[in-house]
C-alpha cells in the first residue's frame, strides 16, 4: 500500500495527462470497432497474440518466427485491414467546429423524402447523397454544379432517364442540391446480396469512405433504402425515411458532441 502511494506521489502532471489522453483514445478505439467487423480482426489479432505467447512457452521456433515476422508488420497490416475506419476516424476529428449546425434541415428532410417516394412510384432509379460534416468535394468534383434550392421537383426531374444528369450521384450539401451526376466509391460487392447492383454499392461505398447519408431508390424494385456507415436499411417506408434523416441530419441536439467518435457499423445489411 504504502508503496503505491510512494509511487503516486511521484507522479508528475504530465503522467495524469498521458494516462488519460491513453484512457480517451482507448476508449474511443473500442467505441469504433464494438460491433464492427473490426472487432473480429482485432480479437483475431488477439489470438495470433496468445498464439505467439504459447509458441515462446513451447519452444514452437519455426511457428514463432512466422507469428513475429508477421507481428514486425502489424502497422501496416492494421492501416490495410482498417483503412477506411481510419480514413474516416481522422476525418471526423478534422472536421470544424466543436458545435452542431444550426441550419434547420427540416424542409431538406422533406423534400428528399418526398423525392424519393416519387421517383420509387414510378420505379425510377436515383441516388441522393446528403453531406453531413465531412465535406464531399472529392465527389462532387467528379459530377456536374447545380447549386439550386434542394426541391422535390428538382430532384425528380434530376433523376429522369431522359435527362443527361440522371446518371450517378445527387449530392445536397448545406441545404442545396450541390451536384448531380456524382461518380461514387463501390463497396465490395460480397457485402450486397446479389439482388443490389451498383447503385447500392456505391451508396453503400460512400457511407463507408464519410459520415454521408445516402438514399438509394431502386430503378428495378420502385423501393428506397438508406446507407449509413456501412450499414444498409433496405425497404423503408416515407414514414421510416423521414424519422431516419431527421435523427441523422435534422436534429442537431441529438448529434453526438465532436469528440465522440461516431460507431461505424458493419457492412452488412438490414432488412
Ligand atoms: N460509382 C457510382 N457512383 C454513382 N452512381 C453509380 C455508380 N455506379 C453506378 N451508379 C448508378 O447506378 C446505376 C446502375 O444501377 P444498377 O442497376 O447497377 O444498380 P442497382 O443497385 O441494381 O439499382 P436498381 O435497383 O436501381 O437497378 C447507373 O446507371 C448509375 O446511375
Amino acid at each position: 500500500m504504502s508503496e503505491v502511494i510512494a509511487l503516486l506521489s511521484q507522479m508528475r502532471w504530465q503522467d495524469v495527462a498521458d494516462i488519460a489522453l491513453v484512457t480517451f483514445v482507448v476508449y474511443q478505439v473500442i467505441l469504433m470497432v464494438r460491433g464492427t467487423r473490426a472487432m473480429h480482426m482485432l480479437l483475431g489479432l488477439g489470438v495470433v497474440l496468445v498464439m505467439l505467447v504459447v509458441s515462446k512457452q513451447l519452444g514452437l521456433y519455426t511457428i514463432g518466427w512466422l507469428i513475429n515476422s508477421f507481428l514486425s508488420s502489424l502497422i501496416l497490416v492494421v492501416i490495410i485491414l482498417f483503412q477506411s475506419d481510419i480514413r474516416r476516424a481522422l476525418a471526423n476529428i478534422g472536421t470544424g467546429s466543436f458545435f452542431g449546425s444550426n441550419i434547420d434541415h427540416k424542409s431538406t428532410i422533406e423534400e428528399v423524402v418526398r423525392a424519393s417516394v416519387n421517383l420509387a412510384t414510378r420505379m425510377t432509379g436515383g441516388l441522393i447523397v446528403m453531406e453531413r460534416q465531412i465535406g464531399l468535394a472529392d465527389y462532387t468534383g467528379s459530377g456536374v454544379d447545380i447549386n439550386a434550392d434542394v426541391s422535390r421537383d428538382l430532384l425528380v426531374q434530376l433523376f429522369q432517364t431522359s435527362g443527361p444528369l440522371h446518371d450517378g450521384a445527387v449530392v445536397i450539401s448545406r441545404d442545396k442540391i450541390e451536384a448531380a451526376r456524382c461518380v461514387l466509391p463501390l463497396a465490395a460487392s460480397l457485402q450486397l446480396p446479389r439482388h443490389l447492383g451498383t447503385r447500392h454499392r456505391a451508396a453503400l461505398g460512400l457511407s463507408q469512405e464519410t459520415d454521408a447519408v445516402c438514399i438509394v431508390i431502386s430503378e428495378e424494385r420502385g423501393r428506397v433504402s438508406l446507407a449509413v456507415s456501412g450499414e444498409l436499411k433496405q425497404d423503408l417506408e416515407a414514414s421510416a425515411l423521414r424519422d431516419h434523416l431527421t435523427q441523422l441530419i435534422g436534429e442537431k441536439q441529438k448529434k453526438p458532441p465532436k469528440w465522440f467518435i461516431s460507431r461505424p457499423k458493419s457492412a452488412e445489411t438490414s432488412e
